[in-house]
């Protein structure tokens, strides 16, 4: 199993979902989050006020999926949706996961992943 961990602008969060249930990936998860990327650092003028920008407000989507075909699907989808061309589109993370648990069932592994899609 495979995790991927995308972190986008706050504006492209209704994108990114609708992407993702475009492909019919319904399970996942999505937090609201601060970062900073190269960006880091810089100056804003908020009404008149200058005030030195570190950590910006984001959006994280964790999606856990059974393959390495649905890891690219997945990729792609929320690549194209968050896409601006300007900086701070954000990042995409993928990595390998042990193990995953229905609560409901005690089914584990694939068999806890919504098996219809995945
Ligand atoms: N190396 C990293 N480790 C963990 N999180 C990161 C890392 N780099 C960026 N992030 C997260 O991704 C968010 C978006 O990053 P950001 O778009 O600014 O990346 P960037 O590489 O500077 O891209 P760009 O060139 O488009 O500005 C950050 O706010 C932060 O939450």
């Amino acid at each position: 199993m495979i995790k991927i961990e995308a972190i986008v602008r706050e504006e492209k969060m209704e994108d990114v979902k609708a992407a993702l249930n475009e492909i019919q990936v319904n399970g996942f998860t999505v937090t609201q989050i601060m970062g900073c990327g190269t960006q880091r650092g810089y100056t804003e003028y908020v009404r008149g006020s200058k005030i030195d920008v570190f950590l910006k407000p984001k959006i994280k989507f964790e999606i856990v999926v059974s393959s390495e075909d649905w890891e690219i699907k997945v990729i792609d989808a929320i690549q194209k949706a968050a896409f601006t061309g300007d900086p701070g589109d954000g990042k995409i993370f993928s990595y390998e996961i042990r193990n995953a648990v229905r609560i409901r069932t005690g089914e584990t592994g694939y068999d806890a992943l919504q098996s219809e899609f995945l």
